[in-house]
């Protein structure tokens, strides 16, 4: 297999980094993640029909990651021409029609649903005004998805500086070991990360002692992708399986945990991969601070707790087989939840968005607009 190569040293990186998508007016590409780490391999997605296969298929993954490509497939679609020579009606009804259809990709991640939502109210706002055509419709909808990519990676660079902040003002030590779960990186979000990003300006801050990144069973997000980024990146970093997070948070310093979310509700409920819970749970018991890390686009006051989340169950081959070859003994039965939710008394840390970080329960006084549809 071949190795990783770590990117261009920190001086010399300036503006490269790695990236989940690469969008210009009209073309959309995605890197398609099942291939990393062995594959670096960009695909075309040509329209609305593609871009939810790439996301369906984990092609491209992570929740803010999801609604970018969604809403942005929508764009390449509608530049090239979908809904021609139809009215401003039939336009806005295309739009909202693919808009749903995206959603149904897959339903844990609040992201997409609340982009869906936002850019329907929108298309229907801008098909209302009296002046407005088909084509300034179109235009509009396209700018509303390219501007998504800006305003992503600015919040995560938010959550990056308030994140470190937070954790050094926490810390007794002047640098910091942090344990975190999936991949929360460049390659889920439109670029920095968010849990990864708290690294990053960790790191960057030169405050960063350590990283463990968990392998992240059964799809081996942190193995294949947060493994490839930080040895990309050089963070100092080491890889351990799921199971090792208690010893390692007994005997290596683990200073805090940072992970991501899928959808954080009113109460501060998180669902994020499955096994953040158990994460949660150990780092309770070993008194060490558990943070989530995610913008108010993951999150979805409307719903008041965690047991509302639908989640997202995937096929029973991503548990048995490794690579195409089975592992698992023939006839066992499989339960393969993508998702699991975090109870808020066990976010001990806090809840870091691109506004600051908040404690549960002082969630819906600090993003009130982060009702779906709202
Ligand atoms: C910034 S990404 C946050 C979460 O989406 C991430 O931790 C996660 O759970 C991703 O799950 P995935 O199933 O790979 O889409």
């Amino acid at each position: 297999m071949a190795q990783v190569r770590p990117g261009p040293s920190r001086a010399a990186r300036g503006a490269m980094s790695l990236e989940a998508l690469r969008y210009r007016r009209g073309s959309l590409r995605v890197l398609n993640q099942l291939l990393l780490p062995q594959r670096s391999c960009y695909e075309e997605i040509g329209g609305v029909r593609q871009g939810w296969e790439a996301i369906r298929a984990m092609k491209v993954r992570g929740a803010p990651a999801i609604a970018i490509v969604g809403c942005l497939s929508l764009a390449v679609e509608l530049h090239g021409g979908a809904g021609m020579g139809q009215d401003k009606t039939g336009l806005e009804t295309f739009i909202r029609d693919s808009l749903r259809y995206l959603v149904t990709a897959r339903p844990t991640a609040v992201n997409m649903a609340r982009a869906a939502e936002e850019l329907g109210a929108f298309a229907s706002q801008e098909a209302q005004r009296e002046e407005a055509t088909a084509e300034s419709l179109r235009e509009s909808v396209i700018q509303w998805a390219e501007a998504m990519l800006e305003k992503d990676l600015q919040d995560n660079r938010s959550i990056g500086e308030h994140g470190a902040r937070h954790l050094l003002q926490a810390s007794p030590q002047d640098k910091v070991t942090v344990l975190t779960h999936c991949n929360t990186g460049s390659l889920a979000t439109a670029g920095y990360g968010t849990a990864l990003g708290v690294i990053r300006s960790l790191h960057a801050l030169g405050h960063l002692e350590h990283v463990y990144c968990t392998e992240t069973r059964p799809y081996n997000q942190g193995a294949r992708l947060t493994a490839y980024e930080l040895v990309y990146d050089h963070i100092p970093a080491t890889l351990i399986a799921d199971s090792m997070v208690s010893v390692a948070m007994k005997e290596k310093g683990v200073s805090a945990v940072v992970v991501g979310a899928d959808r954080v509700v009113a109460n501060g409920d998180t669902a994020n991969k499955v096994g953040t819970y158990q994460l949660a749970i150990a780092a309770k018991h070993h008194e060490i601070p558990f943070y989530v890390a995610a913008p108010s686009t993951s999150c979805d006051l409307s719903l008041a707790e965690g047991a509302e989340i639908v989640i997202e169950e995937r096929p029973s081959q991503e548990l048995t087989d490794v690579n195409g070859v089975r592992i698992a003994a023939p006839g066992i039965g499989v339960w393969n939840p993508a998702f699991d939710i975090t109870p808020h008394e066990l976010i001990t840390g806090g809840i870091i968005t691109e506004l600051g970080v908040f404690c549960p329960e002082e969630l819906r006084a600090a993003l009130p607009g982060a009702v779906k549809g709202e």
